[in-house]
């Protein structure tokens, strides 16, 4: 099946900031897709190259199968698309701009929007700007999925929205996926994405350093607590990628990616090592692995490392 997103080695930079360096990602279609990483990221740089309103300095970005640069204009009209920072017409009604922005698509639009406006319980005759943030929020969402679209994308959709409508509104993002429909969305609410998200994908630094399907994060990444004799004791690495770990006292916790159970028996085996725990991570402990996490490699090969090193000598 082709991906719905595809980005390869998109990079884009800003005066003095490498926004992008590199980035690839891949999504599948009929998922609820989440970009998650920290402030400054890169998210909403990839979203809005994405929807053509930025365009990449290097590498190709396609959606739908269409070209994210030539092809913009068509893509802004198939895919639903709610911005951080949503434009409306302040001097509109909800009712208003629902019917205006009925005459871009197809028929249908319209009873769909009212009726998301309606369970969105939204005053439909009051002007747009004496709306309160999140019932602006509902009409922009109300806008963006009215037309069906195959691609919806979301750019911290439910900041500013109640709890019960942010949790109707997800389990209404599960909904869409399960029909076929792709949601990509970018959050920060890291216990919600883990309770809709069928695929994750974690950004730093303007890199995509994680993009699996959640249960292949959950089933594949170990959180492991070591217990030390000493607080000095050297212990080997287990196999996989370390993506983090920290040592408080005679406790070493690391979280693993891709280990095995031969390595885990001869780190309880290795001398010094009094008891190995292991545990499943949850996803936000993923989530600070990667964006705040050091590897034992990266530390070890890193130049900047050897440099030091270097100089000290
Ligand atoms: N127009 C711009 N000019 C200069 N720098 C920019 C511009 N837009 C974004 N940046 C920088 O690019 C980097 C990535 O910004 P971006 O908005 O994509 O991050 P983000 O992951 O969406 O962050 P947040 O979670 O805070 O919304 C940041 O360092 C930001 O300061």
């Amino acid at each position: 099946m082709s991906a719905v997103v595809s980005v390869t080695g998109v990079q884009k930079h800003f005066r003095g900031c490498d926004a992008l360096q590199g980035v690839d990602l891949q999504i599948p279609p009929g998922v609820v897709f989440a970009l998650l990483g920290e402030n400054g990221a890169g998210k909403t740089t990839l979203i809005r190259i994405l929807t053509g309103f930025l365009h990449a300095d290097a590498g190709e970005a396609r959606v739908l199968g269409m070209d994210c640069v030539s092809q913009s204009l068509e893509i802004r009209r198939q895919v639903g698309y709610v911005s951080d920072a949503p434009a409306l017409y302040d001097w509109m009604t909800p009712e208003r701009i629902g019917w205006f922005t009925s005459a871009f698509y197809p028929a249908g639009f319209q009873q769909r929007y009212e009726d998301l406006i309606r369970q969105f319980e939204v005053p439909v005759g009051r002007k747009i700007k004496h709306l309160s943030k999140g019932q602006r929020a509902k009409v922009s969402l109300a806008l963006a999925v009215a037309h069906e679209p195959e691609l919806l994308i979301l750019d911290e959709p439910t900041s500013g929205l109640d709890p019960l409508v942010r949790r109707q509104f997800l389990e209404s993002m599960v909904d869409r996926a399960a029909t076929g429909r792709t949601v990509l969305l970018s959050s920060h609410q890291i216990d919600e994405v883990e309770r809709v998200a069928d695929w994750v994908a974690i950004m730093r630094s303007g890199v995509i350093v994680l993009a699996k399907p959640l249960s292949e994060i959950k089933e594949t990444t170990q959180q492991v607590i070591v217990s030390l004799d000493d607080p000095l004791v050297e212990v080997p690495w287990p196999r996989g990628n370390v993506l983090q770990h920290a040592r408080s006292g005679r406790q070493l916790r690391m979280v693993v990616q891709g280990t095995d159970a031969e390595s885990l028996a001869e780190l309880r085996g290795a001398v010094g090592v009094q008891h190995v725990e292991t545990r499943v991570p949850s996803l936000e402990d993923v989530f600070v692995a990667c964006t705040r996490g050091e590897s034992p490699a990266a530390e070890q090969q890193s130049p900047e490392t050897d440099a030091v090193v270097a100089e000290a000598e």
